[in-house]
């Protein structure tokens, strides 16, 4: 992974005055994952709109700055030694419905924010995705998915079905208005992971239903959640830490190991979900690193096959010095 340039103060003195207003300094962004690990930022700067955004993005590319989008930080490891650079929290929420269509600023929470502002008016396409922490941008980003509701759960449903449009600063600098082909959208992949545009906002075509089965959908999924992964609120992480294995499971891989529950530091493999690694308390990235590795080892020393994170890691991070013990805990 690249390492992350220092800020230097000609750049952060050039920034504020581009953007008008301070930047916060040595910000903690454990609280800002739902890992609730990694070090500081050196600089934070929480957005205040879709324009505000852009002109942070636009300032930060022409001043040559390492910048992190950061969302709800659902889908990273920040690293113990923090970001040197610029982190700038997208906190653009706005929330608009006119008909069946509905527009976000990418900094919109999934659930509840956009989740309920559709259900509330008998919208249905956004409801399978409750429960799972994301801003809108991430959800593009990573092509948000959930099973299709019960009785069947017989596919996995994708927030690119209910994309109409998106605006997006382009990694050349323009503004533009693309379409859903644009993202090329595949299982946890979009376009957004090989360019580096940034989505200012986001426009899901919807279809008029009955608001009590779209809240019957909701309760079923979350309780579906609720009895298979570790709960975030108490047990804090960054849901699936492997990329699925089509058809055998990286979950059943490292289950069938015997991993779970392995402990290295503060950090855990889930009791629960094998898959899923979560802060006991304490943990460091270099925890959850010692036990990525091991799993990594173990799995493919047994079974051949290679777990590749899904996960992004982010900052700067410290060795690992300490490894796995074989304690397991419940
Ligand atoms: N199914 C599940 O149970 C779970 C799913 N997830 C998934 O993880 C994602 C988490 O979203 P979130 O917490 O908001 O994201 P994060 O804060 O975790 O950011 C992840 C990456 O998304 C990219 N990104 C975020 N916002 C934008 C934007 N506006 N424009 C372009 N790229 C952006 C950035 O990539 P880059 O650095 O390349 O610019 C960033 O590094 C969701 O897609 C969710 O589906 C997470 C946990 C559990
Ligand atoms: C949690 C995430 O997404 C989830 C998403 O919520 C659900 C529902 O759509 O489907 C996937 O979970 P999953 O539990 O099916 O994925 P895997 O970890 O590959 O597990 C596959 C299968 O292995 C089995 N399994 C799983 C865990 C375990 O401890 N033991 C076990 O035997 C289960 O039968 C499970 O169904 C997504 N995970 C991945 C890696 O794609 C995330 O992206 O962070």
């Amino acid at each position: 992974m690249p390492r992350v340039r220092p800020i230097n103060p000609a750049q952060i003195r050039d920034f504020e005055q581009a953007i008008g207003r301070p930047l916060a300094r040595e910000v903690p962004l454990a609280p800002l994952t739902t890992f609730q690990v990694g070090g500081t930022a050196e600089c934070l700067l929480e957005t205040r709109g879709a324009d505000d955004l852009a002109n942070a993005v636009r300032a930060a590319r022409r001043l040559d700055i390492d910048y992190l989008l950061l969302g709800c930080g659902a889908n990273l490891l920040v690293g113990d030694r923090g970001h040197p650079g610029l982190v700038i929290r997208n906190s653009s929420g706005a929330i608009n419905v006119a008909g069946h269509r509905l527009t976000a600023d990418s900094g919109a929470i999934m659930y509840p924010d956009v989740i309920d502002a559709a259900v509330h008016r008998g919208l249905s396409g956004l409801e399978h995705f409750v429960g799972i922490p994301s801003t809108v941008g991430g959800a593009l980003w990573q092509n948000l998915h959930f099973l299709s509701p019960p009785p069947e759960r017989d596919r996995t449903m994708f927030i690119a079905e209910v994309l109409e449009s998106a605006q997006l600063l382009t990694a050349e600098g323009e503004y533009r208005e693309v379409g859903v082909d644009y993202f090329r959208f595949g299982y946890d992949y979009s376009v957004l992971h090989d360019r580096d545009d940034i989505v200012l906002s986001a426009t899901f075509a919807l279809t008029p239903a009955d608001a009590t089965r779209l809240r019957e959908i909701m309760a079923a999924n979350l309780d579906w959640r609720g009895q298979r992964h570790p709960p975030l609120g108490t047990e804090p992480s960054a849901g699936s830490i492997f990329r699925k294995i089509e058809g055998i499971g990286a979950g059943r891989l490292i289950d069938e190991c015997g991993l779970k529950g392995l402990i290295c530091g503060g950090a855990q493999i889930s009791p629960r979900h094998a898959n899923i690694i979560v802060n006991r308390g304490g943990a460091t990235a270099a925890d959850i690193c010692a036990l990525i590795m091991h799993a990594q080892q173990v799995v493919s020393a047994e079974t051949g096959h290679w777990l590749t994170p899904e996960i992004g890691f982010v900052g700067e991070f410290a060795p690992v010095t300490r490894l796995p013990a074989d304690t397991r805990a419940p």
